[in-house]
């Protein structure tokens, strides 16, 4: 493993050393004619960690990503290296194993967030649809979790929303509605690729507030996919940045976006820096 290689348990609160959640080693992933897409990437998640991905368009960060949900789309493969997940090696895993993780141990938003629910269904039975199925509630148990939910996901009008269909709500409820159905079974894990992506600053800004929130009340590791470097300064501990399929710097968030080593880290920075990425990194280091 490089020097580079991201290790949670070396976070800095050693009065409470925390096993790492999430492994990735050396994950290497491939087109099927043996075109490698990623090319070795390591990190490790401790519980309540959240890692962000950066890097342009096509160096591999979403098939990381779909890569540890075990969602890597056909004629694409895991070929070599490990993902580890609580012990579990997921890249083993058949279908019939991933039942019991996939939407229950380790969720998942994405950046569209109408396209994953059904039109046709109001948003609150879709919501009480997954309680039920991850962990077996009643209608009514389920009814009053969902409602719960929405609640703490800072959907004031929870009932009205409940009975709503997706058209009937902005893209910022709608990711809400999303992120509750994926925290529903408090997984220990969340993948959220370009999550906040599609919504404007102020929504977006609510939405990370919210996902800060979960970490801390459930202890959920975060892995965040974004190309905004302003919103990886303000959510994650540390970053892994890819560039063609590799990872070619990796550290502590504010570490790496203060003082990047890598001349594409820079690059990165550099073009950020309009966008007032520094008031993010200072709000970094007056945490730590
Ligand atoms: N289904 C696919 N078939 C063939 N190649 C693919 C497929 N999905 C991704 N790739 C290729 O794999 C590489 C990595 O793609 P990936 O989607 O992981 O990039 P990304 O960093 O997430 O980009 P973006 O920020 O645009 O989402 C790219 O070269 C892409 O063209």
């Amino acid at each position: 493993m490089s020097t580079d290689t991201l290790d949670a348990t070396s976070a800095p609160d050693t009065t409470r050393p925390r096993r790492p959640v999430l492994t990735v080693s050396d994950l290497r992933i491939a087109l099927d004619d043996g075109t490698e897409l990623v090319r070795g990437v390591d990190f490790s998640l401790a519980p309540g960690e959240a890692l962000g991905i950066v890097g342009e368009s096509g160096s591999g960060k979403s098939l990381t990503c779909r890569a540890i949900l075990g969602i890597l789309p056909g004629g694409i493969d895991v070929t070599a290296g490990s993902i580890d997940f609580d012990g579990i090696e997921l890249t083993d895993l058949g279908r019939k194993q991933w039942r019991p993780l996939r939407g229950t141990r380790i969720a998942a938003v994405f950046q569209d967030p109408a396209s994953y629910l059904n039109p046709s269904i109001r948003v609150g039975e879709q919501l009480a649809e997954a309680l039920r199925s991850t962990l077996g509630l009643s209608r009514a148990d389920a009814k009053r979790r969902g409602l719960e939910l929405f609640r703490k996901m800072g959907l004031t009008d929870a009932d009205t929303v409940y009975r709503q269909y997706p058209h009937e709500l902005s893209g910022g409820m709608l990711q809400r509605v999303l992120i509750a159905i994926a925290v529903s079974a408090e997984p220990e894990l969340l993948i959220a690729d370009e999550a906040t992506t599609a919504l404007d600053v102020t929504v977006q800004a609510e939405v990370l507030d919210l996902l800060e929130d979960l970490r801390e009340e459930l202890g959920l590791a975060l892995v965040l996919v974004s190309h905004d470097l302003a919103v990886v300064a303000q959510v994650c501990d540390s970053v892994i940045v890819m560039r063609d399929g590799a990872v070619v710097e990796s550290g502590r968030a504010d570490d790496l976006l203060t003082a990047p080593r890598h001349e594409y880290t820079r690059q990165l920075v550099d073009n950020h820096r309009e966008y007032g990425l520094e008031s993010f990194i200072g709000k970094e280091a007056a945490r730590v």
